[in-house]
């Protein structure tokens, strides 16, 4: 991408979206394009269809996604599926018809199957059943790597998927309800601290293994394979390392000083037992994480203290 190429950031305020474009700036990237959702709902396709032809981006991050944590994505399959589908068929099709050059789409590790190997390799997409809480949402997201494909296939695009493990870092969404394990724990053992309250409920029953990616290695990766990838295969985002959530809910309650108990509400779903991904390809073509989950938990920490009040309305 030359630096005054025309970039457009679908998702520009969310947790991947803002970390992509604080990056793209920071790079000198001087041609920038985004919108809200209130200024462009992405799942009306003539409203899409108008953007990209007044605004003629050349470059597109696709990071616009109806995303949840285990218990949203069990509740409103049928949300998670439609809005996905409809945003990227929308931003995939109209990529098309104005002639972009490149897209990156965001897929997710869920497209895996719940028993998958571990680490999980980009061929074992497609080769078992996946985890049914977050299935629907999976589906879409295959879907989408499948219509990348397809277009490069049969249109000679150049639409590359990447796969991020689970994610975390500045504005990310820290509703009880909605969001994903880390900022929740964080939200928690902050409030948990303040109340003097003697313990902390943790879903499930703590043995699931996840794998946490900061969103600023993700933007990294993003704009390394925005600016060095090709190929319509998958490619893998991870740090190569897990941890269970009991020992996720540990460190984060060090982290933040709080001393009382932690209790498992094995009433909520653990999910897929374990999901780590292998990152030899990426790491192959030249990319590595680099920030450890320690320093990680700490930056997203310091964020959610001085956001607290929008963060966690
Ligand atoms: N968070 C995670 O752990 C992981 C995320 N991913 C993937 O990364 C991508 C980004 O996720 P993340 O940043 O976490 O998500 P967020 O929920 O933080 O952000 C999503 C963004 O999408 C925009 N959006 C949603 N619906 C619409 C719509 N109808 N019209 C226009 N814009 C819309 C929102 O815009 P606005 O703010 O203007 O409303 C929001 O800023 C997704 O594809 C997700 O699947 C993959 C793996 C893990
Ligand atoms: C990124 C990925 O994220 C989702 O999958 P997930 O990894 O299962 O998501 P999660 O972060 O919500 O939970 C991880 C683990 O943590 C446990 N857990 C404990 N306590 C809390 C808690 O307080 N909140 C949440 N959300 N989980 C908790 C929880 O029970 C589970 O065992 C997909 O739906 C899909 O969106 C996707 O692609």
């Amino acid at each position: 991408m030359n630096k005054d190429a025309k970039i457009y950031i679908a998702g520009h305020r969310g947790l991947v979206g803002s970390a992509i474009l604080r990056r793209l700036e920071r790079e000198g990237y001087t041609s920038l394009v985004y919108r809200t959702s209130s200024e462009l709902d992405l799942r009306n396709q003539q409203e899409v269809e108008r953007f990209f032809e007044q605004e003629k981006p050349e470059y597109v991050f696709l990071a616009a996604a109806k995303v949840g944590g285990i218990v949203a994505n069990n509740t409103y399959p049928a949300d998670f599926i439609r809005d996905n589908l409809m945003i990227q068929n929308n931003i995939i099709d109209a990529s098309y018809r104005t002639g972009i050059k490149k897209l990156l789409f965001l897929g997710s590790t869920c497209i895996y199957p719940k028993f998958a190997p571990q680490p999980m390799k980009e061929e074992h997409l497609l080769t078992g059943i996946l985890e049914p809480t977050n299935e629907p949402y999976a589906i879409a997201k295959i879907a989408g790597i499948k219509m990348c494909q397809s277009y490069n296939r049969q249109y000679g695009t150049k639409y590359i998927s990447a796969m991020p493990t689970n994610l975390y870092g500045e504005n990310d969404n820290f509703d009880l309800q909605s969001s994903h394990v880390l900022p929740a724990l964080m939200r928690k053992f902050y409030e948990a601290k303040e109340s003097g309250s003697p313990y902390v409920e943790v879903w499930g029953t703590g043995t699931p293994k996840r794998e946490f990616l900061y969103s600023d290695d993700l933007a990294d990766a993003c704009v390394f394979l925005m600016n060095n990838y090709e190929d319509s295969e998958i490619v893998n985002i991870g740090v190569g390392e897990d941890v269970s959530i009991r020992e996720l809910a540990e460190t984060i309650g060090r982290i933040v000083g709080y001393t009382g108990n932690i209790r498992f509400d094995e009433t909520k779903p653990d999910g897929t037992p374990r999901k780590l991904v292998d990152v030899t390809k990426i790491n192959g073509l030249g990319w590595k994480a680099s920030i450890s989950l320690e320093e990680g938990i700490r930056r997203a920490y310091n964020w959610f203290l001085e956001n607290k009040i929008v963060a966690a309305k």
